[in-house]
């Protein structure tokens, strides 16, 4: 691309950006106004324009996706070579700093980097050798909060308890826990940016250097900037760098995790003459989603103000849609999903959205059920999260001693004090054998193999798991599994985890035991199995199922905070119910509540063409059904721009499958001249039955039932079905 090309395709203010004298700026715009778009453009111009050598650029954005994407898209307008600019995240970024300059960073040459896994657990191990109580202090609790003293730059020298012993237990452990990680050179995600920090902070000369070398930094996401990340950035300002920041307060969601909306405004007095450009123009979505999302976000107090207007046409309206319950929510997002790949939509086009990683299960079942492809993006499927596998285990365990696979991964959770060596001696005796690790264990302790403590912890595992399956053996499987899950100490071992993780795998925990409610037998294999075996069966089907190839084209399921920054033509969002979304928690705090809403604006503008907003009247949550009004935020939008296709005047038809919610008009029905029950024929699918009608005019669809593939929605206009 010329030089003359680097504005084409540019409004004023967008070209006002990226031909910018250098400056610090300052670009603060609404979602889909082309931030992002010219962040990269600016890059081109500082290489081809002022001649900035690769080399003296620093961007950052939020993901290693997003990084990724940056650089690829800064080769093909700068046009080739990028080599020593520096592309990342912040965490990315002050790794790679550590690496280079790990002495005078005073870390060993080898460091290693810490996960979150591995920090909780050095933070147990921490607790314990302090003899501390971990029941009265959690370890994911403490984690927490030196996590989140870093995040603010904090070291335990600069907290000052003011005699709040509690507060003085935190510092102790946090720098027990610094010390050790100083001793075995260890770094978690947080100490990344604060050593980062200090780096340059106590290194003048180092920070000079760099300084003199990143004259162009540039960051995207900036709202969701935190303490540190800011300080670190300010470092750089303080010099001939120029800085440009781009963002929108609107779409700061990350404030349960340190980051600030302030940063925003402190930079326009941090920075010298930091100029702002506001952009204006949406050039993402129809009017009729971005007329929605603005309306939905003036509902926020405190914004920096900011208007979008979109040359767009107003396009389709929202679709707003009332289900009965959350199957059925769920199946209709795959009828539609699957609708939209028969009129030859790509599956990659399409994203479902949700609050909490916990929806997605019966997303994947109606998904399953459909055929389509699906992705989890950055996370992992329903069946295959961590504690879902080990509820399942001490499931498995119970159907079957001998399920080795299960044995190993529950034996030692919660933690039961059973030792390497002991386990290891297990395993050789079995292997020596030939027996499992459950027919092993009764022999060494018939035998007294095993002694000590090792012996009575093995025998109160194995009691453990027989006293679950006595105590559980009468109840129905849903009472079954939450059984297990309470009595075997997985429930408490998570709850005692504090945060947002540990919630969520509560969340999932519960999901689990709704799941085994809703599981339904299929009615010919009753005889052969108990229903337990025909749940795992499924679970275990489910987890490797379906999943789509790397380049298979694939709908995108994910929760709202991981869509940030990406766009789809089609959207649904799933489960806006008073409670679910705006969450519970939320409700009763105005910034979280407002934070929230944020949440709502970021999931609809990532909507292109069609967004569907979903909610169910009636959804099964921790086993028990509760009836949520729908969500606040469906009332904040404008009639004008919705539609809600659940018809007025219904009448319930009870449908031939019998777990669909059914309503339908049977007047316009009836114009269509198909009836229910009625069979047809589909010149590509062949003959069906109709279960269902909905919509009017251009917009009426039917529901037919094919007997080859299943059944299918379909545009009543395009059809071309025949009655038979
Ligand atoms: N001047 C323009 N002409 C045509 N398309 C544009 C223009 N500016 C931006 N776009 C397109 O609009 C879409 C949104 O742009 P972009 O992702 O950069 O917005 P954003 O402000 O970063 O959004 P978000 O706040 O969601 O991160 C992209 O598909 C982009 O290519
Ligand atoms: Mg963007």
């Amino acid at each position: 691309m010329d030089v003359s090309q680097l504005l084409d395709d540019l409004n004023d203010k967008q070209r006002d950006v990226v031909a910018a004298p250098l400056q610090n700026m300052l670009v603060l715009a609404g979602a889909g106004s082309g931030k992002t778009r010219v962040l990269v453009q600016r890059i081109a111009w500082l290489m081809k324009v002022e001649h900035a050598s690769p080399h003296s650029i620093l961007a950052v954005t939020f993901t290693n996706k997003a990084a990724a994407e940056m650089r690829s898209r800064v080769e093909q307008v700068a046009g080739g070579n990028v080599h020593g600019m520096w592309i990342g995240t912040f965490h990315g970024l002050a790794h790679r700093l550590l690496r280079m300059h790990f002495q005078e960073a005073k870390l060993p040459q080898s460091f290693q980097v810490l996960d979150s896994d591995d920090q909780l657990r050095l933070v147990k191990r921490i607790i314990r050798s302090l003899n501390l109580d971990e029941k009265r202090w959690p370890a994911k609790q403490m984690q927490w909060y030196i996590n989140g003293k870093k995040d603010e730059g904090l070291r335990p020298k600069h907290i000052d308890p003011q005699f709040d012993e509690t507060e003085e237990v935190f510092v102790k452990v946090y720098k027990a826990y610094q010390d050790a990680c100083d001793r075995a050179g260890l770094v978690d995600f947080a100490e990344l940016l604060l050593r980062a920090h200090e780096l340059w902070l106590h290194n003048p000369e180092l920070l000079a250097h760099y300084q003199q070398r990143f004259r162009h930094v540039l960051v995207d996401e900036f709202q969701d900037t935190n303490a540190i990340q800011y300080a670190w950035l300010t470092l750089l300002g303080q010099s001939k760098s120029k800085v440009m920041i781009v963002g929108d307060d609107d779409q700061s969601i990350y404030g349960w995790r340190g980051a600030r909306i302030e940063n925003i405004q402190r930079f326009l007095t941090d920075f010298e003459n930091a100029q702002t450009i506001r952009l204006e123009q949406n050039y993402r979505s129809t009017a009729n989603i971005l007329n929605a999302a603005n309306k939905l976000i003036a509902n926020n107090n405190n914004r920096l103000g900011k208007e979008l207007w979109t040359e767009d046409d107003a396009g389709e309206k929202i679709s707003i849609y009332t289900a009965f319950n959350e199957i059925d929510e769920a199946r209709f997002i795959a009828g539609r999903i699957d609708e939209w790949r028969t009129n030859n939509g790509s599956l990659d086009d399409v994203a479902i959205l949700y609050r909490s990683n916990a929806q997605s299960r019966l997303l994947e079942e109606a998904l399953i059920q459909a055929r389509l492809p699906y992705r989890i993006y950055g996370g992992l499927r329903f069946f295959e999260r961590q504690e879902i596998k080990d509820a399942l285990a001490y499931l498995r365990l119970i159907n079957n001693r001998d399920d080795d696979a299960a044995f190993e991964r529950v034996i030692n959770t919660p933690t039961r004090g059973i030792g390497n060596t002991t386990l290891a001696l297990v395993r050789d005796a079995a292997r020596s054998l030939k027996l499992t690790m459950w027919q092993t264990c009764q022999q060494m302790l018939a035998q007294e193999q095993l002694k000590g403590r090792s012996a009575k912890v093995i025998l109160q595992f194995i009691q453990l798991i027989d006293q679950l399956e006595d105590d559980a053996a009468n109840l129905d499987l849903d009472q079954q599994a939450n059984f297990v899950i309470q009595h075997s100490g997985l429930k408490a071992m998570y709850q005692a985890e504090k945060g947002e993780r540990a919630q969520a795998r509560i969340e999932n925990l519960n999901e689990l035991v709704t799941a085994c409610q809703t599981y339904e037998m299929e009615p010919e294999l009753e005889e052969e199995q108990t229903k337990l075996t025909g749940f795992l069966t499924h679970a275990a089907l489910e987890s490797g199922e379906s999943q789509a190839d790397e380049y298979e084209p694939a709908v995108q399921l994910m929760t709202m905070h991981s869509a940030k920054g990406l766009e789809f033509p089609l959207v649904f969002i799933a489960g806006l119910e008073e409670g679910m979304f705006p969450s519970q928690q939320s409700v009763e705090e105005i910034g979280r509540l407002e934070e929230e809403r944020r949440l709502c604006y970021v999931g609809m503008t990532r909507a292109m063409e069609k967004l569907y907003l979903c909610h169910a009247e009636s959804r099964r949550l921790y086993g028990q059904e509760k009836f949520h009004p729908p969500s606040r935020f469906l009332k904040e939008l404008p009639d004008e721009c919705v539609e809600d296709i659940r018809m007025r005047n219904q009448v319930s038809k009870p449908s031939t499958t019998g777990r669909f919610s059914n309503t339908i008009t049977l007047e316009t029905f009836e114009n269509t001249g198909f009836k229910l029950g009625q069979s047809v024929v589909h010149q590509k699918f062949g003959e069906g039955v109709v279960l269902n009608y909905e919509g009017s005019g251009a917009q009426s669809r039917i529901q037919v039932n094919f007997t080859d593939v299943g059944s299918k929605w379909l545009v009543v206009a395009y059809a071309n079905l025949k009655a038979v």
